[in-house]
């Protein structure tokens, strides 16, 4: 597991329910949060009622090395951090390896999917990629609450094999051939709870939020049927479940973040205000850049992107937004 924050200990946990705990290992950045996990057997910062218990050695801030052990290698830090947390690592290291990504994000400056820029820099095959997606809260991992996830790859053997993994009594797990859909519809719901989030800040109701988010799903579809045509059904969970639980949870952190820049704060004092990352702020700049190829008409993401990049106003953005939606 690459990463230390609140996915990565969900997926932790659920892992630790079906194989042994020896056969984990753990990357993550802090010192501090390693020394706390060893000593207390629990996160201090993240998830912090999860149980851990892997041997101490198991657990590093060497990545080159807590990589060497790994049959597969778990991505599961913000997008916007995934190039330096591999800095030191090269393609050599990840050789044979199968690489899954957790983060539902986009590689700045490199504007790609964690699959794509995986592939391009560090040539893994493409059927060596998978992709942990749908709708759920590492906080409701944390509390056992029932949660299905979709593992994707374009081998579907592949997806069963890791899906297995993950399986507990409160995670079902669904598989998908869709690595690219899945991938980008996780990125774009991020932009749409985002909205979502800002137009509660804003006062606007569930009548309203109804509305955003059924133009939400239709814009994810236009999107990615633009990048990857094939085939799929966006009413799935992995796609239009993913929205939903991310445009109204009260877990959601791009809801939240959201939510504080309606109410009038700035990008900076609402980053300020979370512990946790909010993908969607760092999406909605790279979706802007994406389309620019594809040229997919989407209002909302366009919206998001002017308040939080170009310093337009939430209130009149959003009354913008009004007459385009219906
Ligand atoms: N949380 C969830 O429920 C879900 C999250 N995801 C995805 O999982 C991925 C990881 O997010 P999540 O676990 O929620 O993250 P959190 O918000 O819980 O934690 C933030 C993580 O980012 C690290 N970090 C913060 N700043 C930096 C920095 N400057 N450089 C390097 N690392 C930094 C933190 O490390 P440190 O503690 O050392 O500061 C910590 O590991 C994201 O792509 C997210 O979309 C997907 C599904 C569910
Ligand atoms: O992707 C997630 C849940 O499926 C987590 O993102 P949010 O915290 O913004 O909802």
């Amino acid at each position: 597991m690459i990463g230390g924050g609140s996915w990565a200990t969900a997926i932790i946990k659920m892992l630790s329910d079906n194989i042994k705990e020896k056969e984990i290992y753990w990357w993550m950045r802090s010192t501090e949060a390693i020394a706390h996990i060893q000593k207390y057997h629990h996160n201090p910062n993240y998830l912090s009622s999860v149980e851990i218990r892997l041997p101490e050695n198991h657990i590093s801030d060497n990545i080159k090395e807590i990589i060497r052990q790994a049959e597969y290698v778990v991505l599961n830090v913000p997008a916007a951090f995934l190039k330096e947390s591999l800095a030191e690592v090269t393609a050599e290291d990840l050789k044979g390896k199968k690489i899954v990504s957790a983060i539902k994000g986009i590689v700045p400056d490199e504007n790609q999917i964690i699959g794509e820029f995986m592939h391009d820099k560090y040539q893994i095959p493409l059927e060596d990629i998978l992709v942990i997606s749908g709708p759920c809260h590492a906080e409701e991992v944390a509390l056992e609450k029932l949660s299905y996830i979709t593992i994707a790859s374009m081998n579907v053997d592949t997806a069963q094999n890791f899906a297995k993994l993950l399986n507990t009594r409160s995670i079902k797990t669904n598989v998908s051939d869709d690595i690219f859909g899945t991938e980008y519809a996780a990125v774009l719901k991020n932009i749409y709870a985002v909205a979502s989030g800002i137009c509660h800040g804003l006062g606007y109701g569930d009548n309203f939020q109804a509305v955003l988010i059924s133009n939400a799903i239709r814009e994810i579809n236009s999107f990615v049927n633009a990048v990857h045509p094939i085939t799929r059904d966006i009413m799935e969970s992995a796609y239009l479940g993913d929205l939903l639980v991310t445009a109204y949870s009260q877990f959601s952190r791009n809801r939240t973040f959201g939510n504080m820049i309606g109410k009038g704060y700035t990008v900076k004092s609402a980053q300020l205000e979370m512990n946790m990352v909010a993908e969607g702020y760092y999406a909605a700049r790279c979706m802007h850049f994406i389309n620019k190829k594809y040229k997919v008409e989407m209002p909302i993401s366009r919206a998001v992107y002017a308040i939080l990049y170009e310093k337009h106003s939430p209130q009149i953005e959003m009354r913008l937004l009004t007459e385009q939606l219906n």
